[in-house]
């Protein structure tokens, strides 16, 4: 009997390479998270419960700048994360070749963990701009 389409070797592909950056995805939220304490800067009145006095809990409700950054970077992942596994789905249904599945699913979770980086560190422009490009293009490529 013939591999079933979720046996394949792209599919197998496809399904390590979406965790990768479903889960690299995941980890914005933790990071905001960390952004949030050490900056004390948080998005609700009901958050800013160890505030000492009322001046103290009105400044923790102004957004910083730091924990601003996060939520674009987290953001932008969901923008364009979230067509990757859907559009690399179908690709991988296509039946490819492996060799040119591996090349997008690469180009893609390759230039997203560079968009990351380019993004929180901050990098001098036009890193991340660059990576975006490179896989945002991968997504019209499959
Ligand atoms: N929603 C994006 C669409 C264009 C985009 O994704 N641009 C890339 C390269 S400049 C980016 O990193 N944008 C910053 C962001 O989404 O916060 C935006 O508003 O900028």
């Amino acid at each position: 009997m013939p591999p079933s389409v979720t046996e394949s070797e792209v599919f197998l592909a496809f399904s390590t390479y979406a965790t990768i950056v479903i889960l690299k995805m995941m980890l914005m939220s933790p990071i905001t998270s960390y952004f949030r304490f050490t900056r004390k800067s948080f998005a609700n009145n009901e958050d800013t419960g160890m505030a000492k006095s009322p001046e103290q809990k009105k400044k923790m409700l102004v957004a910083n700048p730091d924990v601003e950054r996060v939520r674009r970077c987290h953001q932008n992942d969901l923008e364009n994360i979230v067509p990757f596994v859907v559009i690399g789905l179908l690709y991988a249904l296509t039946g490819p070749e492996l060799s040119s599945a591996l090349l997008h699913f690469r180009v893609f979770v390759g230039s997203r963990l560079c968009h990351t980086v380019a993004y929180l560190l901050p990098l001098p422009q036009p890193s991340r701009a660059l990576s975006w490009v490179l896989d945002s293009g991968e997504e019209d490529h499959q």
